[in-house]
């Protein structure tokens, strides 16, 4: 039998007073998976990965984490590590003695080595220093740290690519793939969908409390519908007047009300798009940029997230 699903959340309410931050959530995460979780602000992100860690518990459906029914009482179930709302440390103790603090409050519990946990997160050089003078990003770091320090088999962070460099992310990213390759399975909210797509299999994203869509990314990609493409060209004039003339090809209202404006962006089927290329090179026009003005998970993330608004 092979091993049990890291996440199974079934119709997983959650209200705080009126507000449902959650609303039926369903929930189906992989072990070995990394699992990214996506949302307008206030969606109930938040809200889902605090239950994961148990912070909170559910006020209606079933979860089940690591193969193991959540009891109704608080706590963090085990093999789970991470932190919501950015990590909770001691601005006036150094880096280390932050880590040791944890793993002395974890007791006998079984611990990764401070040491390795700081050099895997890139933390070395600083291990000695207070955490108040830390910047974001090694603040970041260091909350990864602490969670690798339990060797956890599944983690849950909240937008942990927040306030990290592009070479702090593109580390962060390294530290999260390779213990997926080992086995353990993360969860984690990003507002990037670049971010979520150079790091997970699949995505969930929620909104208004509820999931609007779940799976694999290129799926993601194929809900984005028709996108909008920004086209530059030599000669700005002849492209508007060609792109005009392409069946199925529209030009958007608010590009370029000026005949001469050097950007045009189009929108329509693929082949339109085929073909507004082939009457420019026809005619003698060179296109130096055809590119979607968003990315196709960014379109699909949009059209997603506007539909569930709009339909409430
Ligand atoms: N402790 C709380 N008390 C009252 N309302 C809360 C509490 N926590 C969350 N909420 C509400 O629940 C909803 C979901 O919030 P949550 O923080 O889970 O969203 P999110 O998707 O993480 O948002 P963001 O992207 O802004 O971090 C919001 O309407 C929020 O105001």
């Amino acid at each position: 039998m092979g091993r049990p699903a890291a996440v199974r959340a079934q119709g997983i309410t959650k209200c705080f007073g009126d507000v449902v931050a959650l609303d039926g959530v369903d929930l189906d995460v992989a072990p070995g998976q990394i699992h990214g979780l996506a949302g307008p602000n206030g969606a109930g992100k938040t809200t889902l990965l605090g239950l994961l860690l148990g912070l909170a518990l559910p006020d209606d459906g079933s979860l089940e984490i690591l193969g193991t029914p959540v009891k109704r009482a608080l706590a963090a179930p085990d093999g789970v590590a991470g932190f919501v709302d950015g990590p909770g440390l001691y601005p006036s103790l150094t880096a280390r003695q932050n880590l040791a603090a944890l793993a002395a409050l974890r007791g006998g519990a079984r611990t990764a080595g401070i040491d390795d946990v700081l050099g895997e997160v890139g933390l070395t050089d600083v291990a000695d220093d207070r955490v108040r003078g830390f910047s974001l990003g090694m603040r970041q770091r260091l909350g990864l740290a602490a969670a690798l320090l339990t060797r956890p088999r599944l983690l849950v962070l909240d937008e942990p690519a927040n306030g990290l460099d592009p070479a702090g992310k593109k580390h962060v990213h390294g530290v999260l793939t390779r213990l997926a390759d080992q086995g353990a399975t993360v969860v984690l909210s990003s507002h990037r969908m670049d971010d979520l797509e150079a790091l997970c299999s699949e995505v969930t994203i929620v909104a208004t409390g509820r999931v609007v869509f779940t799976g694999p990314l290129a799926k993601l990609s194929a809900e984005s519908g028709e996108l909008d493409y920004r086209l530059r060209t030599s000669d700005p004039e002849a492209a508007r007047r060609l792109a005009a003339g392409v069946p199925r090809l529209r030009i958007a209202e608010d590009s370029g009300t000026r005949p001469d404006a050097e950007v045009l962006v189009v929108c329509g089927p693929v082949p339109a798009l085929d073909e507004l290329v082939v009457r420019l090179v026809r005619e003698g026009v060179a296109v130096r940029e055809l590119a979607p003005v968003v990315s196709p998970l960014e379109a699909a993330f949009l059209a997603l997230t506007e539909q569930r608004e709009t339909s409430r």
